[in-house]
């Protein structure tokens, strides 16, 4: 137990390398084939469990990879059920589908992220005018509130630029509901540290704790539960368990998928960005790529550390492209293309398909194509469809196999 909540001296875990993420498909890669010969066997088990920033995480942290699709869906995917079978793999499978519906959601309820990005603007509005409320909201983000656990998690966010996912659902809940602080400002805190930030997982979840997203549903962050799930480490009091959900008076509308576009032929400019780096699986079709370049849109208010991965990550996505495709990444100005038709990857709703040009031809993965329909409700359908998405006898086509467990998933 934690009794004053001051200043506890510096982190303990800082420099931890499971906690380090450098921004490459070779790093997301290793850490995939060290989970898969780790924790991977034991993660239905244990992944409730958040042993802290000291320990290896009971889950495969690989949410910095997949949100810049340095590695794909599809190919975390198949590595699970090549290393443990279906049934063997069905927790994280279904774990790594969630992902896909919230993108899925997200993309049909775009309303959800652009209401936020407003909702936070009013928000600090009523901070800057409200001392009282700012008061609370500067303890939260700081980490001296005094509520154990809370106020560790808030300084881990901020100090690794990663949480365990338990950590996250109670953070949120205690932000909520104990500290009654309005969502969407815990929602961008979030977004500014977390080096996996998502616009659709991030926004989504937060609804889902405050019981908007599955309306009337919400979480709610248990003493009981923080004590068993994070091995006795925090014994927390003061957390408010008797609460209902929010509501809001206008929920977002459901619009229509968008359609991707026709798959072009001949020569090409190939465009990319920070939801996709994966440039070799994408589905080009006939395509002839002989100009390339990035264009880096950075989360709303991005902390330095998550400017300096996206930065790492776009150059590791341009060099493997260059390589692969043979011609040379040039910076993104107004001649770089050419005058070739510009393909991209379909770039979700977020800040990356705001910033790409109108003229853009965007493809999208059978894995999207397949999956985001079934994610306009509740997260059922689509997991109920799981079984006839996955990837039938191995590696979906155009996704290389992981040079280093080649061995191991084959
Ligand atoms: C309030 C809140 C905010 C969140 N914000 C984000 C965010 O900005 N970005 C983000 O990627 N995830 C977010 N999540 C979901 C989840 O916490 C992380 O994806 C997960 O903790 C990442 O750890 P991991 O890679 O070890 O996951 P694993 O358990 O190893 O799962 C493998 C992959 O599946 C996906 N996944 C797993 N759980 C979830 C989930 N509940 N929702 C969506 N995808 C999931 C992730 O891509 C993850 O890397 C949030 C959850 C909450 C409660």
């Amino acid at each position: 137990m934690n009794g004053s909540h001051g200043w506890r001296g510096p982190p303990r875990y800082l420099g931890v390398m499971d906690r380090d993420f450098p921004m490459t498909r070779a790093a997301g890669l290793d850490r995939l084939a060290g989970f898969l010969e780790s924790a991977g066997a034991h993660y239905a088990a244990a992944r409730n469990t958040d042993r802290g920033p000291d320990r290896r995480p009971t889950t495969s942290a690989l949410s910095p990879y997949l949100r810049r699709r340095l590695l794909t869906e599809a190919e975390v995917v198949s590595a699970a059920l090549a290393a443990y079978g279906e049934e063997g793999a069905e927790k994280f499978v279904s774990e790594v589908f969630w992902r896909t519906y919230f993108k899925g959601h997200l993309e049909t309820h775009p309303g959800a992220w652009t209401g936020t990005l407003s909702a936070v603007e009013d928000e600090r509005r009523r901070l800057a005018g409200d001392p009282g409320l700012r008061r609370v909201y500067e303890a939260a983000v700081e980490g001296r509130t005094g509520i154990e656990g809370f106020d560790d998690w808030a300084r881990e966010l901020v100090a690794t630029g990663w949480l365990h996912n338990h950590a996250r659902m109670w953070f949120a809940s205690i932000w909520i509901f104990t500290l009654r602080l309005p969502w969407p400002l815990g929602a961008a805190f979030f977004l500014r540290h977390l080096l996996d930030g998502d616009p659709a997982s991030n926004t989504l979840s937060w609804r889902w704790v405050a019981g908007l997203h599955t309306r009337g549903k919400h979480y709610v962050a248990r003493a009981e539960n923080i004590r068993r799930y994070t091995d006795g480490r925090f014994d927390p009091s003061g957390i408010d368990e008797e609460v209902d959900s929010l509501e809001e008076p206008m929920p977002p509308k459901e619009m229509r998928l968008v359609p991707a576009d026709p798959p072009l032929t001949g020569e090409v400019a190939l465009l990319l960005h920070l939801d996709d780096l994966h440039p070799e699986s994408l589905p080009l079709g006939t395509t002839r790529v002989s100009r390339l370049a990035g264009l880096v849109a950075h989360a709303p208010d991005a902390s330095d550390r998550v400017r300096e991965a996206d930065e790492a990550a776009m150059s590791d996505g341009l060099t493997r492209a260059a390589a692969h495709f043979g011609c040379e990444a040039r910076v993104l100005g107004p001649d770089w293309s050419g005058g070739l038709p510009i393909v991209t990857a379909w770039a979700p709703v977020g800040p990356s398909a705001d910033a790409l040009p109108e003229a853009c031809h965007r493809v999208r993965r059978a894995w999207d194509e397949a999956a985001w329909p079934l994610a306009t409700r509740g997260f059922f359908k689509l997991r109920s469809a799981i079984p006839r998405l996955l990837p039938e006898g191995g590696w979906p086509e155009g996704v290389a196999q992981p040079t280093r467990t080649t061995a191991r998933f084959t």
